[in-house]
């Protein structure tokens, strides 16, 4: 399924026959990635007394509840509304769906006692107007991310300058392989997040931050065509499902 796409100044060609998911799949299990210090997310069948709702029960069909924290358990998209006062939802600011996207993989410094990515690592992989997207890939990187418990474990994060960076080279939509751009525990200070969406000085509203990726080894470096797709809830953030296409 080879199609040609015209861009503003030039064209290239993908095959929609090969889409390179990274999505991680929720599952209401301990299989799941957790952050954010919660419990495992659930899916479970309606019960109603004694009625499950489950074929294998005896009911006429499978009819389950999901509870889960788009933050904490997954692949999420989200927009400013996830950090400002007033209310934006991602839904309102994710309104185009496909995008040139550029994959870097890169090993956060040491920063202290943290591990983070600055500014001057970025330089070496992204200069201005590139792409419309950025996807990281931090390393190492094995397939146990698709499943880890990152509460209290310090993940590397994004320097502030490093965000701005991004901001500055006009990446619209930011993909990492973390639970957040930011610290863990960084006494709400956000500052990747807030440098980003450029919050609240000169706010970008149709910017958005994904988190919670997974960029298997399969998939090289470098220039890709980017389909994202969010669920249509009315929140700060949305389970997403974001797909990679080679240029070919
Ligand atoms: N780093 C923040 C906390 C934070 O960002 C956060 C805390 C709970 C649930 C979600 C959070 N951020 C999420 O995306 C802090 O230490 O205050």
């Amino acid at each position: 399924m080879i199609t040609e796409i015209q861009l503003s100044n030039k064209k290239i060609i993908v095959d929609l026959s090969e889409p390179l998911d990274l999505s991680i799949t929720l599952s209401g299990d301990e299989n799941n990635p957790i952050a954010w210090y919660l419990d495992e997310p659930k899916i479970t069948p309606v019960q109603e007394g004694k009625w499950i709702a489950k074929v294998s029960e005896g009911a006429s069909v499978n009819f389950n509840n999901l509870y889960f924290n788009p933050h904490a358990h997954g692949t999420h998209t989200e927009c400013v509304g996830h950090i400002s006062e007033e209310f934006y939802s991602v839904n309102k600011a994710l309104k185009q769906f496909f995008f040139t996207a550029k994959v870097i993989s890169l090993v956060p410094e040491n920063y202290g006692e943290d591990a983070v990515i600055s500014k001057k690592q970025l330089q070496h992989y992204l200069s201005k107007n590139e792409a419309e997207a950025l996807v990281i890939r931090t390393l190492p990187n094995t397939k146990k991310k698709r499943r880890r418990k990152y509460s209290h474990t310090n993940w590397p994060y994004l320097l502030e300058e490093a965000a701005i960076y991004i901001r500055e080279c006009g990446i619209k939509h930011l993909l990492i392989d973390l639970p957040s751009v930011d610290k863990e525990k960084d006494d709400g200070q956000l500052l990747a997040h807030r440098a980003f969406w450029n919050y609240p000085e000169n706010t970008r509203k149709d910017a958005t931050i994904t988190e919670l990726i997974y960029v298997s080894n399969k998939i090289e470096d470098g220039n890709y065509l980017l389909n994202l797709q969010i669920a249509s809830i009315k929140n700060d953030a949305s389970p997403s499902k974001p797909v990679l296409y080679k240029i070919i």
